[in-house]
């Protein structure tokens, strides 16, 4: 690629960045402790996103300094890492804290959307889980006793149940096209080059608006797939718009459907969306709960491989389960399916690294007080407007306080014997005092959904597969703005050899 290509969107990023530094404020993190950086372009950025592994650096920082600590972002900006629950706490509590877009336009989104993922509304998905699971069955038919990538299926059953519940379309309404290009943006998303990993990296210091503005004129192949997906997404959002409005005019009852509770004309003022803001959250939906999910299952199968003695356990409790459940089943009683999920959450959090910036000045509590590098001990920081924050939520589910001494070991026994049901974390996330679906005010809209589809699907498969390791792969999870399970030739793969029971 002709390096000329990405000069023009670059420049005015590099302005926006240099207009940045010139008019900054005096540091207030000057005095917390940090590791040295490595570079003055990348700073710790490199090493925090694109380690061999992840983690590699983020947690061996965090035994030495703590749960927050000073490290540097791109041209010599000070950023605080965040893996202090308290601080934690604080930050995806307050409204002092921004990702990106604005507050009210927001929080309108969300009470719109919460329509399809209330606790009600999930339990009316699980039909919908349980054919993705037989999907998921069917295709493996075909592939059994032998090296199966279990990824892709796992992310087109994702796609299906997401489309099914939330959109009312199978795979098929969706259109070949948009199926086909969403394998294709999951692909590149496992194999991107240099010049955009970097283009990541620096893209969390610019806004928002300048991000959009320039990613529409990169010439990258897995900017073109994402601009292709949008567009795809759109005309569906387009499509479903035209056929909820003519099933309104014809009388046809939609039964209780997202997207026709989104065009409702008499839904309240402040949860009305205009008909442009709902078609973005098709693409959004799709995006959000397509690969997050099926990569967490695609762990938790890979977890259940290397300890056999816990998958027929598992297979136990749910051969038990089904037997007795006479259909109905209760997903929540069951141990060892919720210890494995939550385990895979933990261990695997499919967002490890979220980031805020400050939208006002305010000071951040600690739970746990920190030395500066002066020797002073302080259990308060103070953050001046537009500093910006990574919140390390890998880190914080390795707290050794929290998870136990065998913190970096996964173990979904610390769930079953009161190893983290001591009672003095505190409370945070919606799930298992986990942050994996973030927290506060963007918590994740699906996470209820995630959990239900997460249960239902692996119960049928370990019910009905043996799940076992192929030994001479190595799979390194890599954040990729997910944490990807990445095998050696760099794709993204789980290979599993899968027996039937
Ligand atoms: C293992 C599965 C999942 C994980 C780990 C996950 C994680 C997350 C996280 C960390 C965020 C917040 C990002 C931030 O604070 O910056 C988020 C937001 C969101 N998620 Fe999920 N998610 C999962 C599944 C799903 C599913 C299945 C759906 C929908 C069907 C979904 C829909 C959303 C939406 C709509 C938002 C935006 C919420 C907002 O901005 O207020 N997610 N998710």
């Amino acid at each position: 690629m002709d390096p000329s290509h990405y000069a023009i969107p670059l420049a005015p990023i590099i302005f926006f960045i240099v207009i940045r530094l010139v008019f900054r404020r005096q540091n207030t993190l000057r005095h917390v402790a940090g590791p040295p950086s490595p570079s003055w372009i990348f700073g710790h950025i490199l090493q925090l996103i694109l380690p061999p592994q992840y983690g590699d650096y983020e947690f061996r920082w965090q035994d030495k300094f703590g749960p927050v600590y000073r490290i540097k972002g791109c041209f010599g900006e000070d950023r605080l890492l965040v893996a202090d629950p308290a601080a934690l706490q604080y930050i995806l509590n307050s409204p002092n804290f921004e990702r990106g877009g604005a507050g009210k336009e927001h929080r309108r989104m969300r009470a719109a959307l919460n329509f399809g993922f209330s606790a009600a509304a999930v339990r009316r998905y699980q039909a919908v889980f349980e054919k993705a699971a037989e999907m998921v069955s069917e295709k493996l038919e075909g592939s059994l006793d032998t090296s199966t990538n279990v990824c892709p299926l796992l992310s087109l059953a994702t796609l299906r149940a997401i489309s099914e519940a939330c959109l009312r379309y199978t795979l098929e309404d969706l259109g070949n096209d948009f199926v086909a290009n969403n394998i294709e943006v999951m692909r590149l998303s496992a194999s991107r080059s240099a010049p955009q990993l970097l283009l990541d990296a620096l893209s969390l210091r610019f806004p928002l608006w300048l991000l959009r503005a320039t990613a529409k004129y990169l010439p990258t192949s897995a900017f073109k797939a994402m601009r292709e997906g949008r567009y795809l997404a759109e005309n569906i959002g387009h499509r479903i718009i035209r056929e909820r409005v003519d099933a309104a005019h014809r009388g046809v009852d939609m039964d209780d459907d997202l997207f026709s509770h989104l065009l409702d004309p008499d839904v309240p003022n402040n949860m009305h969306l205009s008909k442009k803001e709902v078609v973005s959250q098709v693409g959004l939906l799709l995006v959000a709960g397509q690969d997050t999910t099926a990569n967490t299952m695609a762990y938790a199968l890979l977890e259940l491989a290397r300890n056999p003695e816990f998958q027929a356990q598992l297979r136990n409790e749910i051969h038990s389960t089904l037997g007795t459940s006479g259909g109905g089943i209760a997903y929540d009683s069951m141990p060892l399916l919720n210890a494995l999920i939550k385990e895979t959450n933990r261990f695997y959090p499919a967002a490890p690294l979220l980031d805020r910036v400050a939208t006002k000045d305010t000071t951040l509590p600690l739970a746990q007080p920190i030395i500066t590098t002066t020797g002073e001990q302080i259990s308060h920081i103070p953050i001046l407007k537009g500093q910006f924050l990574t919140l390390g939520i890998g880190s914080y589910q390795r707290l050794k306080s929290h998870w136990g001494a065998d913190a970096h070991k996964f173990n979904p026994h610390r769930w079953l014997d009161g190893t983290v049901n001591r009672g003095d974390a505190v409370g945070i996330g919606p799930y298992a005092n986990l942050l994996s679906f973030s927290g506060g005010l963007r918590t994740c809209l699906g996470w209820r959904f995630s959990i239900l589809e997460m249960q239902v699907i692996l119960s049928h498969l370990v019910g009905r597969y043996s799940f076992a390791e192929v030994v001479e792969e190595t799979i390194r999870p890599t954040y990729l703005n997910n944490l990807l399970p990445i095998v050696q030739s760099g794709e993204r793969a789980v290979p599993l050899y899968i027996t039937r029971i």
